[in-house]
C-alpha cells in the first residue's frame, strides 16, 4: 500500500505539472466560479502519465479487493484510460455509446459479455456522479453488474454519496482534499488556496434526486475544521502547543489520548513507558495517584520527551482566578496541558495565563471543558457557546475544547478532545456514556479521542492501544476524505 500511496502522490504532482489540476478562478457548468479546475483530458498528450495511470489503477483496485471481469470507461476522457488498463491487465473492455445507433443492434454497450458479468466503471473526475450513474444504468439494462467504479479524482462534492445511495462503491485514487494536502506539503500551493478550495467544495455540494441535480444545504454547516488536514490547521494555531500537537498527530499517525486513571506511580510510569509510542497525550488525574510527587512528575516528563507525547493534568480548574493561579503554580507546573471549567468566567483563563508565565518558560496550554460526556450533566447549549466566545481573547493559551459535538469549535487552529470512547459502547454504572471510535471521529468531530478503561483494563494493553490508534486514525482519514 505504501508503494501505491507514493505512486498516487507522484500522480497528483504530475497532474499539477501538466495543468490537469489548476487553481485560480474558473467558470463552472455547475455552481458558482470555482477556485479549482480539473482538466484530465490533457492526460492523453502525456504518454508517461497515461502509462503510470494504467499500471497504478488496476493495482489500486486490486488492493481494494474489487471483484470484476470487464472494464468500461465513462465517455470520453476515461475511454483511453480504460483501453490502456484493458491492454496492460488483460481484462476485456466494453464501450458505452453516448447515443444509441438508429440502425443495426441499437446496443448502448459494445463488446463481448455475458449477463451477470461484473463490470468495473472507470472515470476521470467525479463531481455529482451523474455520468457514472448513466453508464451504470446502461450496463444494468444489458444485464451486467456495475457496482464498483474507480475514479482518478473525487472532487468530494457529493458524488460519492449520490452513487453510494444507488449501491455503487466509489474507489478514488485521490480525493480533492488529499490532492490539496500533497500539493501543500510539496510547497506547490499555500494554505490560503487550501482553505479557499475547501470552502468552495463545502458550499457547492451537489445532490442528485432522480438524476436531477439539486444543491445540498445541509453540508454548508460542516465546519472547515472537520475537513482541513492537520498540516494546514497547524499553520492557523495561535497557541504554540496546539501547533505542536497537530504535527505530532500527523507524525505518529495517532489521535489517541490515554486516560491513565491509575492509583500508583509505578503503574502510571509503566503505562507511560509502554504505551508512549501509540499516543499523543498522556492524561492523568494526579490527585488519584496515591504517591504522586513532583519527583514522579519529573520522571513522567522525561518519558514524555523520549516518547514524544504531551502530558495533560485533567485538573478541571474551577475556582476564582487567584486560587487557580496558586493551585497551578504549587501543584501542576510540570503539565504541558491542563483542563479548566469555564464556569468561573474569564478570570480563570487570565489566572492560568499568569501562572504559566510565572512558573515556566516552556509552552503551556489549556483545554476548556465546554461539554461533558456523562449523563444528566447540567451544561446547556448557551454555556457551551459562551465558553467558546470567552476563549476568543485567550487564543494564545487555549489549545482547544473538551467537547462532544462537531459544531462547538469553529477555529481550524484549535483541537477537539473527546472523552467517552470505548469499542464496547456499554455505559458504566456511574453515568459515563460511551461512543465507538468511528462515531467519535466521524460524527462527533473529535480530533483527539480520550480512551481510559477501554485500554487500561484490557488483557493486552499494548495490542489494545495499537488497535485504538489504528481505528481512530482510519476514521479520521475517512472523515477528511469523505465528509463533503
Ligand atoms: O466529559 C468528560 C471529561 C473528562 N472525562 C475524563 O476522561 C476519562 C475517561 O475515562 P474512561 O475510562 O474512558 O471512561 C476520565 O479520566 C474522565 O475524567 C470524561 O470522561 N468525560
Amino acid at each position: 500500500m505504501e508503494n501505491i500511496d507514493s505512486r498516487i502522490r507522484d500522480l497528483v504532482l504530475q497532474l499539477h505539472n501538466y495543468g490537469a489540476l489548476k487553481f485560480g478562478e474558473f467558470k463552472m457548468k455547475v455552481g458558482v466560479n470555482s477556485p479549482v479546475y480539473f482538466d484530465l483530458r490533457v492526460m492523453v498528450s502525456y504518454p508517461q502519465l497515461m502509462d503510470n495511470l494504467s499500471q497504478l489503477t488496476p493495482n489500486f483496485v486490486r488492493s481494494k479487493n474489487v471483484d470484476f471481469n470487464r472494464l468500461c470507461g465513462v465517455p470520453y476522457t476515461a475511454l483511453p484510460i480504460a483501453t490502456l488498463m484493458c491492454v496492460k491487465s488483460d481484462i476485456p473492455m466494453l464501450m458505452r455509446r453516448k447515443e444509441a445507433k438508429n440502425y443495426g443492434t441499437k446496443k448502448m454497450i459494445e463488446g463481448r459479455f455475458d449477463k451477470g458479468d461484473k463490470c468495473l466503471i472507470v472515470e476521470d473526475v467525479c463531481t455529482s456522479g451523474s455520468s457514472i450513474l448513466e453508464t451504470y444504468e446502461d450496463l444494468v439494462k444489458e444485464g451486467l453488474e456495475g457496482n464498483d467504479c474507480v475514479i482518478v479524482v473525487d472532487r468530494q462534492q457529493g458524488g460519492h454519496n449520490n452513487l453510494l445511495k444507488k449501491g455503487i462503491r466509489v474507489h478514488a485514487l485521490t480525493t480533492l482534499s488529499k490532492a490539496l494536502e500533497i500539493l501543500f506539503e510539496a510547497g506547490r500551493i499555500d494554505s490560503n488556496v487550501v482553505e479557499k478550495v475547501n470552502e468552495y467544495t463545502r458550499a457547492n455540494t451537489i445532490e442528485l434526486a432522480n438524476g436531477v441535480i439539486i444543491k445540498s444545504k445541509s453540508t454548508n454547516q460542516v465546519p472547515d475544521r472537520i475537513i482541513t488536514p492537520f498540516s494546514v490547521r497547524s499553520q492557523h494555531s495561535k497557541c504554540v502547543l496546539a501547533g505542536q500537537l497537530f504535527k505530532m498527530i500527523e507524525e505518529k499517525k495517532s489521535n489517541l489520548c490515554l486516560a491513565a486513571d491509575v492509583t500508583s506511580s509505578v503503574e502510571l510510569l509503566s503505562l507511560a513507558q509502554t504505551l508512549g509510542p501509540y499516543i499523543v497525550i498522556f492524561k492523568i488525574h494526579a490527585d488519584i495517584v496515591k504517591d504522586f510527587s513532583q519527583e514522579i512528575a519529573g520522571k513522567l516528563r522525561s518519558i514524555a520527551q523520549s516518547q514524544q507525547f504531551l502530558i495533560m493534568e485533567d485538573r478541571k480548574f474551577a475556582d476564582i482566578g487567584e486560587t487557580v493561579r496558586q493551585q497551578y503554580c504549587s501543584y501542576s507546573p510540570w503539565a504541558d496541558l491542563v483542563t479548566v471549567h469555564p464556569l468561573p468566567g474569564d478570570g480563570v483563563l487570565k489566572a492560568l495565563k499568569t501562572a504559566f508565565t510565572e512558573s515556566t518558560s516552556e509552552p503551556r496550554a489549556v483545554f476548556i471543558v465546554a461539554q461533558l460526556s456523562c449523563q444528566n450533566n447540567l451544561i446547556t447549549t448557551d454555556y457551551t457557546k459562551d465558553s467558546v466566545k470567552m476563549a476568543e481573547s485567550y487564543s494564545d493559551i487555549v489549545a482547544g475544547f473538551v467537547c462532544q459535538s462537531s459544531d462547538v469549535i469553529q477555529s481550524v487552529g484549535q483541537l477537539q478532545l473527546t472523552p467517552g470512547v470505548n469499542i464496547s459502547t456499554d455505559n458504566d454504572s456511574l453515568g459515563q456514556q460511551y461512543s465507538s471510535p468511528d462515531v467519535v471521529m466521524g460524527q462527533k468531530g473529535a480530533d483527539i479521542a480520550v480512551v481510559g478503561r477501554g485500554i487500561i483494563k484490557a488483557k493486552n494493553i499494548v495490542e489494545t492501544a495499537k488497535n485504538y490508534q489504528t481505528i481512530l486514525w482510519e476514521a479520521y482519514q475517512n472523515r477528511i476524505n469523505h465528509s463533503r
